[in-house]
């Protein structure tokens, strides 16, 4: 699995977001992309998942052009901003009606996902009386469901307690040694950096940095 990126921009209303972005993305691999606040790390997550269409450039998948030879990437589980769950359903109500309209995800997959993030698939508990951190692994436990090739995850810990953060990376740590593709958005959390195999600096819309960085 390869995702390339070539000279990828993006302008809205006169206002440059991306500009000439080139990257690479392989399996086996976790990515980080770490930047500022409103650097563009979220609008070049949708660039990669298809859900923003760039002023400039291409995505392709497998050599396969987003937009042109693809209209989405074919295998992708992504949590970025606030999915929009269901609040009077239950967390696997909910997943089970996302997997419902996919036909590689059975009910076992949903309540698999669910466990991985330390979440029980019984949870009587409807969406709306869910705490923060049960929101963001039930975002999670949703991108990871039916393990999709490639993973697209921004900012998955930042209301995680640090019990829920090391279960996440182990997580996160498997799917990479079972060659899933993973590309994180990490602000300052040291963990997600230390996790990474490339840590991809953005500033201002461009990739300043790359850097590779110790295996966990
Ligand atoms: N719909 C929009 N119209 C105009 N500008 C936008 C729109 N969405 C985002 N932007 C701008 O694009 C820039 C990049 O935003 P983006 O959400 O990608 O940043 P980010 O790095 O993910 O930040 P954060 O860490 O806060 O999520 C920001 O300056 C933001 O204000």
């Amino acid at each position: 699995m390869e995702v390339e990126l070539k000279n990828i921009s993006k302008t809205i209303h006169k206002t440059p977001i991306l500009h000439d972005i080139n990257l690479k993305f392989h399996s086996g691999a976790i990515y980080g992309l770490k930047g500022k606040n409103g650097c563009g790390k979220t609008m070049l997550m949708r660039t990669i998942c298809g859900l923003m269409i760039p002023s400039a450039g291409t995505v392709s998948i497998n050599g396969k052009v987003l937009m042109k030879d693809i209209e989405f990437p074919e295998s992708i589980g992504a949590l970025i901003e606030n999915p929009a769950f269901l609040p009077q359903y239950t967390g696997y109500k909910n997943l089970c009606m996302l997997a419902s309209l996919r036909s590689d995800i059975d009910k076992e997959a949903v309540a698999e996902a669910m466990r991985r993030v330390q979440l029980d698939p019984e949870d009587k508990r409807v969406y709306r009386k869910y705490s923060l951190g049960m929101k963001q692994k039930l975002g999670i436990a949703n991108a990871i469901m039916g393990e999709p090739d490639i993973i697209v995850l921004d900012e998955p810990i930042n209301a995680l307690d640090e019990a829920s953060v090391e279960q996440v990376k182990k997580v996160l740590v498997d799917l990479r040694e079972r060659d899933h593709l993973i590309i994180i958005a990490c602000h300052d959390r040291e963990e997600l950096e230390y996790l990474s195999d490339e840590i991809i600096e953005i500033k201002d819309g461009t990739v300043v940095c790359k850097q590779k960085e110790g295996v966990a």
